[in-house]
């Protein structure tokens, strides 16, 4: 269908010999959340990272958005993930120098936006995540689940079509886990973009449209959810 943004086709990856992704597809449509779930070990934080053009497949093939992601040139690549998507990982890769809202700005800046409107948006998104009186404070002067939180924030704060997050709720409590949540069904719903969740929590999953259950490195089930249109009430339960 027309609307896929994000595909993986046959996807392998190996560490060395040992093998821990093989022959998996995934397609990913605008609007909707899908859910990556499995064991650990499993293979989901791999498949992100494929997905996300870090890590070259062995095998198979990655399409973001109709042009395929695997063969392009790391610059290319980067220019891309840099406007295209956005990522949240599971060890934050934000500067811990500099300032909680500079962090969340960068993608902002990197693609051009004014300092002052890129700063607003910022402080927008840090609000809605409930961090903002924290805005001014360096990274490493922040908890690990504010600065978690920082990391939603600048995943989302350039509206991507494309959001990929890595146990996005890890370190954070139910209260705080349902802001961020909130956030990635708002950036489904209103902006149309793409979402892939790795997770263990059945209870984050519940937010998702869809999951995908992978087993050794396969996928071996999956499960639809009423679409994102459907009152959030019906999609949590
Ligand atoms: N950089 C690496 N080098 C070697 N082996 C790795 C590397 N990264 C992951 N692995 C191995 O690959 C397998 C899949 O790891 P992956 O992190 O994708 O699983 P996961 O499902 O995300 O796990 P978790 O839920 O514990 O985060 C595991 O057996 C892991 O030990």
């Amino acid at each position: 269908m027309s609307d896929v943004v994000l595909e993986g086709r046959g996807l392998a990856h190996s560490y060395g010999s040992t093998r821990v992704l093989d022959a998996v597809d995934v397609e990913v449509r605008a609007g909707e959340i899908v859910a990556v779930m499995g064991p650990s070990g499993s293979g989901k934080s791999t498949l992100l990272h494929l997905l996300a053009g870090l890590l070259r497949p062995d095998a198979g093939e990655v399409w973001l958005a109709g042009e395929r992601l695997d063969t392009l040139g790391e610059r290319r690549r980067s220019e891309r993930r840099l406007a295209e998507r956005g990522f949240v990982f599971q060890f934050g890769d934000l500067a811990p120098e500099l300032t909680v809202e500079e962090n969340v700005e960068l993608p902002l800046r990197l693609t051009g936006v004014r300092p002052p409107t890129a700063r607003a948006r910022a402080h927008e998104m840090l609000d809605r995540l409930g961090i903002v009186e924290h805005a001014s404070k360096r990274l490493s002067e922040v908890s690990g689940g504010q600065a978690q939180r920082a990391a939603v924030a600048r995943a989302l704060v350039h509206t991507p079509p494309v959001i990929l997050a890595d146990e996005p709720t890890g370190s954070l409590d139910t209260t705080t886990g349902e802001l961020v949540l909130e956030a990635f069904v708002a950036a489904a719903r209103e902006q149309g973009s793409a979402v892939v969740l790795v997770t263990h929590e059945l209870r984050v999953a519940s937010w998702a449209s869809r999951d995908v259950l992978l087993r050794d490195g396969r996928i071996v089930g999956g499960s639809g959810r009423p679409a994102l249109d459907e009152p959030l009430a019906e999609v949590t339960g």
